[in-house]
């Protein structure tokens, strides 16, 4: 498309737009209509989809000028987390299956190489962006070959994802090597809290402090960018901004060319010192971009997390079309118990790594501010945090995500178990989580929780279970203990009115019936009555029983089934190697099964689930009612033709 050729309104950009290679042929101020028509389209996919929209919005414009100026896919544009990457999705083939976003086989909501050739790394845990673009700079000049080749690599970071260490260590090796490569910091001062730590405040000052606004003119967009004459007086005012406060930013120091900060809504800024840097950069580049999270829609600037995540939503007044909600979440259990129990004990203490208002924790930071730390994107810091809290005579509850408490299991392993430290990992998200897909599913903390000597480990099978299992974990002094639950509501129990602490290591039996035992660890617990029921009008009555500990077993009563019932059946939301796993080893010791016995451990399949309803991914999984049903007839019908144990 020629630069004079008129833009016909009545045929939006956006409708021209197959790929990225359709920006190169507009004009700068046909690439700023594109970013409008952009930002609406984002506004309105994502109406009816729900998502992450606030940090869409923000880069919306600096997704426009990426595509602009650098060439997808050969050129490797890499974004952090990559909840920000809807406008991108749009941009490079995916706008006519937007309205399939995060619904069982439709679009994931993070970029996914399997999804996109334009999506060159997968991502949703945070900060791992600045490591993988370094990863195909350097295969790049290795002559590493691939289909699309590789040309610049560029990491957009946010600056929440840059309080991660994972991103410093990728600078830290970036500067050693030197290569060509460039880090967009998009700097919306937001994570999905305001953000916290040092660096915050260090970036504010980078563009905020008086002097700086004084200065910030003369150094706008990157010196070298200025005509010569202004050339030489910008860089000395920008050597004085940057001398002046901090005698060279902190990326440069890591080794980096940094170049900002600049407007990251400002087009004019944006595409020529993009193009400045893809024309001149011999080493690593970090372009500081600042930008507003939820640009462009009032609803989504105004929310206290700008519209960081939203439900389906009326475009005209952004109202959320929330599902009313039956029961309370595990998540506002959790917090509301331990606002409870630490109003009681000023030893309890709570740590988040960046995400207070998902893990329940804001109640707690409201009435107990110094007893309640964000430590920000860092789950690393965060456990071994928590375990010197244990250590210094603290009660401290780590909170995490089972999916983001991967990211700190060496010092779970390292710094808690081994030295016996007793911290109290609060698990939010145990199991498949819906929406947000394989990415953030928590399905392997049991396994890697309850293989560690001294570990105690327990699943709450429903909202008044949890109650007591974090009075449970109040009172254990004795190690570390992590207690987990799902997303989403409980099953409407009825809460009680004092958390009482469960006896370590003790199950209880939910209904008496014979031939096969059921033994559920969490909430399939509520699955496994519903097949019951089902089973009963066969005339099949199996035992229920709620295992409650995957560390320690109840030893005497799952023997007790054992030998009572000619089948054995566990069943968890989690991978093999969980608690299954700990029965059938438990079993096997005792020589169970040289009596026998049938057994069976339904645990998530040996495959990464994709995105659909919670209950489509169990029934992906095989783990729901009807399963479970199926399961017991099998059993006893093998059962049946060998006939009773000896
Ligand atoms: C390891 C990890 N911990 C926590 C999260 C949850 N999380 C998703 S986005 C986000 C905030 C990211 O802030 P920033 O990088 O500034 O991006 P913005 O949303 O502001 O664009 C957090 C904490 C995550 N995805 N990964
Ligand atoms: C992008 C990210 O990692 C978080 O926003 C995550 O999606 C939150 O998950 P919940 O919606 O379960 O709190
Ligand atoms: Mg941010």
């Amino acid at each position: 498309m020629s630069d004079d050729q008129p833009h016909r309104p009545d045929t939006p950009l956006l409708d021209r737009i197959a790929g990225p290679a359709d920006l190169k042929s507009l004009s700068d101020a046909q690439l700023t209509q594109l970013a409008h028509e952009l930002r609406a389209e984002t506004v309105s996919a994502v109406s009816e989809t729900g998502g992450h929209l606030g940090a869409g919005l923000g880069v919306v414009e600096l997704t426009v000028a990426l595509h602009a100026v650098f060439e997808a896919p050969r050129d490797k544009i890499i974004w952090d987390v990559s909840h920000q990457s809807y406008p991108h999705k749009i941009l490079t083939g995916r706008r006519d299956r937007m309205r399939t976003l995060r619904q069982k086989d439709g679009l994931s909501g993070f970029t996914k190489r399997s999804e996109s050739a334009h999506d060159p790394f997968g991502a949703a845990h945070s900060s791992t962006s600045i490591s993988a673009a370094l990863g195909f700079a350097v295969a790049r000049d290795l002559g590493g070959a691939i289909p699309e080749g590789t040309g610049d690599s560029i990491a957009v970071i946010g600056d929440g994802a840059m309080s991660a260490g994972m991103a410093f260590e990728a600078m830290n090796n970036a500067g050693h090597l030197g290569k060509r490569m460039i880090v967009i910091l998009n700097d919306n001062e937001m994570s999905i809290a305001p953000p916290v730590g040092a660096l915050s405040a260090y970036l504010s000052r980078l563009y905020a402090e008086k002097p700086f606004q004084d200065l910030k003119a003369a150094a706008k967009g990157a010196v070298s960018l200025l005509p010569g004459p202004f050339r030489e007086g910008a860089k000395r005012a920008k050597d004085m901004l940057k001398g002046m406060a901090m005698g060279g930013t902190l990326f440069e120091a890591l080794g980096f060319t940094y170049l900002g900060p600049i407007d990251g809504h400002d087009m004019d800024q944006l595409l020529p010192i993009l193009r400045a840097i893809r024309a001149r950069a011999t080493g690593p580049v970090l372009l500081h971009v600042l930008t507003t999270k939820g640009k462009g829609y009032a609803p989504a600037e105004r929310a206290d997390d700008g519209g960081h995540a939203t439900a389906r939503f009326d475009v005209l007044t952004g109202k959320q079309k929330k599902a009313p909600s039956n029961a309370p979440s595990y998540t506002s259990v959790f917090g509301e118990t331990l606002a409870r129990l630490a109003a009681a004990d000023d030893r309890i203490c709570a740590v988040t790594a960046a995400m207070p208002d998902g893990t329940g924790l804001k109640l707690m930071a409201e009435r107990f501010p110094s007893r309640c730390f964000d430590v920000g994107i860092a789950e690393q810091h965060g456990v071994t945090f928590s375990a010197a809290l244990a250590a210094g005579g603290m009660r401290p509850f780590c909170a995490m995500y089972s999916t983001f408490l991967q990211r700190g299991y060496d010092q779970v392993v390292h710094d808690v178990a081994l030295q016996g430290l007793p911290v109290r990992f609060a698990i939010d998200r145990a199991g498949l989580v819906g929406a947000d897909g394989a990415t953030h599913a928590g399905s392997f903390d049991i396994g890697y929780l309850s293989s560690l000597p001294g570990m105690v480990v327990m699943a709450a099978a429903d909202e008044a279970e949890l109650v007591h299992m974090v009075a449970t974990a109040a009172a254990h002094d004795d190690g570390p203990i992590a207690f987990r639950y799902p997303r989403g509501e409980g099953v409407g129990v009825e809460l009680p009115e004092t958390p009482e602490p469960l006896e370590i290591g003790k199950g209880r039996i939910v209904a008496q019936g014979g031939r096969v035992a059921i033994l559920s660890f969490g909430t399939r617990l509520a699955e496994v009555r519903k097949a019951a029921e089902s089973l009963a009008v066969r005339g099949i009555n199996p035992t229920i029983a709620d295992a409650r500990f995957a560390k320690p077993l109840d030893e005497a009563m799952i023997l007790k089934l054992a030998e009572d019932h000619e089948a054995l059946i566990t069943i968890e939301e989690g991978s093999v190697g969980g608690f299954g796993s700990q029965v059938a080893q438990l079993l096997a010791d005792r020589g169970v099964f040289d009596h026998g016995l049938k057994f069976r451990s339904m645990v998530l399949p040996d495959q990464f689930i994709d995105q659909a309803g919670p209950a489509e991914m169990y029934d992906a999984a095989g783990l729901n009612a009807a399963q479970i049903e199926a399961r017991v007839l099998d059993v006893l019908d093998v059962a049946a033709i060998t006939g009773r144990r000896a």
